[in-house]
């Protein structure tokens, strides 16, 4: 399940070479923070007062044609006005060169749950963004979804759904098969998990292909539930995982190229 789930980010389909690491540097981890606001190049911390004004820019900007919001973007993308907490837990994530196959840079979370602060502060960046957004529902992928969704919904009063690879779940469920840059995979859910019209939030250590995320999506809105977001702590920008997404917003932490 893991080398399948590899396959999809084999580094052989970039653009650019990767690059290596001979420890744990976090430096592989280059920016962070992006939004579910186009463009890619936005990097800010979500959970500051200059994020509010600049999403507030963003909804002015919808109302122009794109060649007035040129100046928009390029102010936006200039800013460096980083959370601190967010700079702290990319030094947190180990990237092991050519783990679990040659050619793959592994993010390793389980560097950054070693630190109780930074651990916290993952969660916390989270439920800031989503504790008044009304969701009733936080879906996370095993298995390492599970390590931040549930502490999410927790905070934010709201329920967890385990979205699991085949045969795991004891109850009748609904499958989503998704397609993997080599092969596929496979999600399930339990049937009445979820209700239709509920507002649900799928969350993820990472996101890659976004192959995955969007089994998850299609797994809920299949149940009746309107997906609000989708928020990962890493996202692999390289593999273009936001473009499976048929436009559905991302939040992210850091960014790893
Ligand atoms: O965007 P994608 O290309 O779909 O890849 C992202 C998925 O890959 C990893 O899971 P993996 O299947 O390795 O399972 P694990 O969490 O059990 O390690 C990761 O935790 C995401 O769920
Ligand atoms: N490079 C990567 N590191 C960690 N998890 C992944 N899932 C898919 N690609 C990954």
């Amino acid at each position: 399940m893991f080398s399948q789930s590899f396959l999809c980010s084999d580094f052989s389909s970039l653009s650019k070479p990767p690059r290596f690491f001979s420890d744990s540097s976090s430096s592989a981890i280059t920016t962070l923070s992006s939004t579910h606001f186009p463009p890619l190049s936005f990097r800010s911390s979500f959970a500051s007062p200059r994020i509010k004004q600049l999403e507030g820019q963003r909804e002015t900007r919808k109302n122009f044609p794109s060649f007035l919001c040129f100046s928009v973007d390029s102010t936006m993308s200039a800013w460096d006005g980083e959370d601190p907490r967010v700079r702290d837990i990319k030094t947190k994530i180990r990237v092991i060169p050519n783990f679990p196959k040659p050619g793959i840079m592994f993010q390793d979370i389980t560097t950054l749950l070693l630190d109780p602060k930074a651990f916290k502060d993952t969660i916390d960046l989270f439920v800031e963004r989503y504790k008044n957004r009304n969701i009733s529902v936080v879906a996370s992928i095993e298995a390492r979804g599970f390590i931040f969704g549930p502490p999410i919904a927790l905070a934010i009063g709201a329920k967890f759904v385990p979205l699991r690879k085949p045969r795991k779940l004891p109850g009748e469920v609904i499958s989503e098969e998704y397609v993997l840059e080599y092969g596929k995979d496979c999600l399930e859910m339990h049937v009445g998990a979820v209700e239709t019209g509920e507002r649900a939030l799928v969350v993820d250590d990472l996101v890659a292909t976004g192959g995955t995320l969007s089994a998850a999506m299609n797994l809920l809105e299949r149940a009746g539930a309107e997906v609000v977001e989708c928020a990962c702590v890493i996202e692999l920008p390289d593999l273009k995982g936001r473009e499976r997404l048929k436009g559905k917003p991302l939040f992210v932490l850091v960014e790893s190229h």
